[in-house]
């Protein structure tokens, strides 16, 4: 049914789980000997965060924010808000901010000056997707990404057009009439 609204499938469910692996096995190299905080970045990051915690071979604790700086539409409003906040004490720690994907940078851009602010120990970024093409926060560089995407809006694993697609298990671009007339 999802399928039909679909023009083209960019990151197949096989190649997600690759990557998911991949960025697991890195995270958990890194950080050898400590402990995490990963926090999720609602709704988007929440089925990459279930995945990707299951790859990860430390001790690890999450907890979730909301923030949303998109309205319905495809077209970022620029301004971020915190719908949501954290139930967990950030001070002194390793904090992984766990998304689905960078398009203009501004939410991460709040959310890791928030954390720091906070006095975390160390704040680092992963994300599944990174669209390089879309940064308008130039030196914000994730630190663990993916895959790289084209400037098109993509839906799928978490990635939703007007709440719609977030289930669908790859990542696909959906067909220009659905949403041009949004
Ligand atoms: O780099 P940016 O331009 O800030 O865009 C990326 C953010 O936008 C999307 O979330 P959104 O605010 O649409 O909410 P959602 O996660 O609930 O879909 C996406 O999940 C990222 O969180
Ligand atoms: O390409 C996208 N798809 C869905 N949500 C998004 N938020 C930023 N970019 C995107
Ligand atoms: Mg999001």
């Amino acid at each position: 049914m999802l399928e039909q609204d679909i023009q083209e499938v960019l990151v197949t469910r096989e190649e997600i789980a690759e990557a998911v692996r991949k960025l697991g096995q890195q995270i958990t190299q890194d950080y050898q000997g400590k402990e995490l905080l990963v926090v999720g970045v609602l709704r988007g990051a929440a089925i990459f965060l279930t995945d990707i915690i299951r790859e990860i071979d430390l001790y690890v604790e999450i907890d979730f924010m909301d923030v949303s700086s998109y309205g319905a539409g495809t077209e970022s409003s620029g301004e971020v808000k915190i719908i949501k906040d954290l139930d967990t004490k950030v001070e002194g720690r390793n904090i992984l901010v766990v998304e689905d994907i960078i398009d203009t940078g501004r939410t991460l851009r709040y959310l890791v000056d928030l954390l720091k602010y906070r006095k975390a120990n160390s704040v680092k970024v992963c994300a599944l997707l990174d669209k390089p093409e879309r940064r308008v926060i130039k030196d914000l560089v994730p630190d663990y990404v993916g895959l790289e995407v084209p400037d098109e809006f993509v839906v799928g694993y978490g990635l939703d057009f007007d709440q719609k697609y977030r289930n669908l298990p790859y990542i696909g671009v959906l067909k220009p009439e659905l949403y041009e007339n949004a």
